[in-house]
This record gives C-alpha cells, structure tokens and sequence, in this order.
C-alpha cells in the first residue's frame, strides 16, 4: 500500500467526484478542449452533435459530448497557472488514480489536452486577430519552484535567457508543448509561436494603468530575445503551467490562442467573439 494517498492529500466530495473539478471519471473524455472564460464552454459545446454530461464548481466549467463523432470534454479553468496546477493534478487523478482503492494505477492514461485561449501579441508583424500555437511556453510565476522537473537544454536556455533579460531573482522555467499535436492543430492560418505566462495581466505584462510596472520595458526585453532560433511572441497567463503539469504527469498538451491584443500597435480586435470562434473552428475540426 506504499502509493496509498490519503483522504486529506487528494479530496473526493461524498458523491465519488473530485474535490475542485466536481467529476467522476466516466464523465470525462481523453481528449479535452480547455478555456480560461466559463462562458466559452458552452461557446464551444453548441457546436456538439449532442451533450451528454454538463456539471460545474466554482470557475471549472465541463461539457462532455461529441463533435462529428468524436467524444471531447469541453472544460474551463478559470485564470491564472495556479488554477492550472488544481485542474491538471485532478484530471489526471480521475484518470491515472483509482478513486476508491487510492492507489495510482499500474498502467498511465494519458490525455489530449488543448487550450484554446486568448493572448496579446509582442511583435508588430502578429496583429490582433491572428491565431498562435505555443512551441515553447515561459513561466514567469514561480509555480514551478514548488516541483521537481526535467528540462532540456533548450528549455534551461530559453528560460536562463528570460532571467537574465529581466534581471528576475529566479530563473524562469520554459516547457515545450506537445510536439504530435503541434503538427497536428498548427496548420491553415494557425503560426507557430513561443508564449510567455504572467502572473497577472497588468503589471507583469507592462501595463501601466495606475500603477507603475517593475520593468516598464518588458514587452521590449522579451520580444527581442531569441534563442537558438525561438523568438517570444505572445503573453497571456496559463500555458507554462499547462506544459509544465502536462510534461511531469505524462499528457499531450498544447495551447492554442486567438491574438486579441497587439501591444505594439496598441490595437484590440473590434469582435474577440469572431477571432476566438474562428479558433474553435479550427480546433474542432483538426483535432
Ligand atoms: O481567454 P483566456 O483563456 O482566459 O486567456 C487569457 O485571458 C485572460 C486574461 O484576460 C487570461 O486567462 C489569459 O491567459
Ligand atoms: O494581452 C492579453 C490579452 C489576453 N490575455 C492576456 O493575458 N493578455
């Protein structure tokens, strides 16, 4: 009984179901499509042949039914990474954890797990409206002081370039996504790029609207970068931990992001709507 994890260090509600995420595993499909926005669930879900199970607990919103066919779980998470690490340890216990004996089972299940986001662009030449899947993602939260994990050199290459440029007292930690679905879902008008996670959506992304940021010139700093060939495109606030979580607990994870915002120009798209639509699309039908 050594990989017994008791009732205090992974939380089941009296009816069987996760603590946070509110399921049991039969309501959940391999494949997940993740939003941060609970309403963007059912923006996605509306286009299912049929629902069979909707259920909902605090910001985690699921759909699970099929489009075309397939079965998908539709699920949102809410913002930030810390959200991420709650939603990606619990989904991965409703499959690689039996519930009642709880103990981890012998053999891993793993999940197609895609995010379909919103993001601001760093660079000129991604204007608002186009649509990005992350290569690479950059944590600039310290969620990942807290685990354990292996990097490539790469990884280590990217996020000590990141340090140094922002003269951060951590190092950054960088993760690539999921190569498989990177070829599958980067394709049509979908550009390949590399994104940055922010603890936050004003500060830590150079906004100034009354308070004054640490380091004014972020957007400058990290749009200048390249490593070995990876040029930082886009901010937004989730995909590291989403890369992070997936690579330690064994999943396939990619980030998709409609660009509604170009920093550069200082644009915001006129219809998020339409661009996130169109992204949704795209990942239903390539998926
Ligand atoms: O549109 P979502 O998926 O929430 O993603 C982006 O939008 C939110 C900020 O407006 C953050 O969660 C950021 O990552
Ligand atoms: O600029 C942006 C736009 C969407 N989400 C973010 O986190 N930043």
């Amino acid at each position: 009984m050594s990989n017994f994890i008791p009732e205090s260090e992974l939380i089941i509600n009296p009816d069987g179901s996760i603590y946070h995420l509110n399921l049991k595993p039969e309501f959940l499909a391999s494949t997940i499509l993740t939003v941060g926005d609970p309403d963007r669930v059912a923006q996605i879900s509306k286009h299912f042949d049929e629902i069979e199970f909707q259920g909902s607990k605090r910001e985690f919103v699921t759909h699970t039914g099929t489009y075309k066919g397939k079965r998908l779980s539709v699920m949102s998470t809410g913002m930030g990474t810390d959200n991420i690490e709650i939603f990606m340890t619990e989904l991965d216990a409703l499959v690689n954890i039996d519930l009642e004996t709880r103990q981890i089972k012998a053999e891993h299940t793993p999940l197609n797990i895609v995010r379909v986001g919103t993001s601001g662009s760093m660079h000129r030449d991604i204007p608002a409206g186009a649509m990005i899947a992350s290569d690479y993602a950059v944590g600039l939260d310290t969620l990942m002081q807290y685990y354990r994990a292996d990097y490539s050199p790469q990884e280590l290459a990217i996020g000590h370039a990141v340090q140094q440029a922002l003269a951060l007292p951590f190092r950054p930690y960088c993760f690539a996504g999921s190569a498989s679905l990177l070829k599958r879902l980067q394709t049509g008008k979908v550009i390949k790029g590399n994104t940055v996670t922010c603890p936050g959506f004003f500060g830590p992304q150079g906004r100034e609207v009354r308070l004054k940021p640490a380091i004014p010139n972020i957007i400058e700093l990290l749009a200048s970068l390249e490593v070995d060939g990876v040029r930082l495109t886009n901010f937004e606030m989730e995909t590291a931990g989403y890369y992070a979580m997936g690579k330690m607990l064994g999943h396939e994870v990619l980030s998709l992001n409609a660009i509604v915002a170009n920093r550069i120009t200082q644009e915001f798209v006129q219809d998020a709507g339409a661009v996130v639509d169109e992204l949704i699309l795209h990942t239903l039908d390539t998926i």
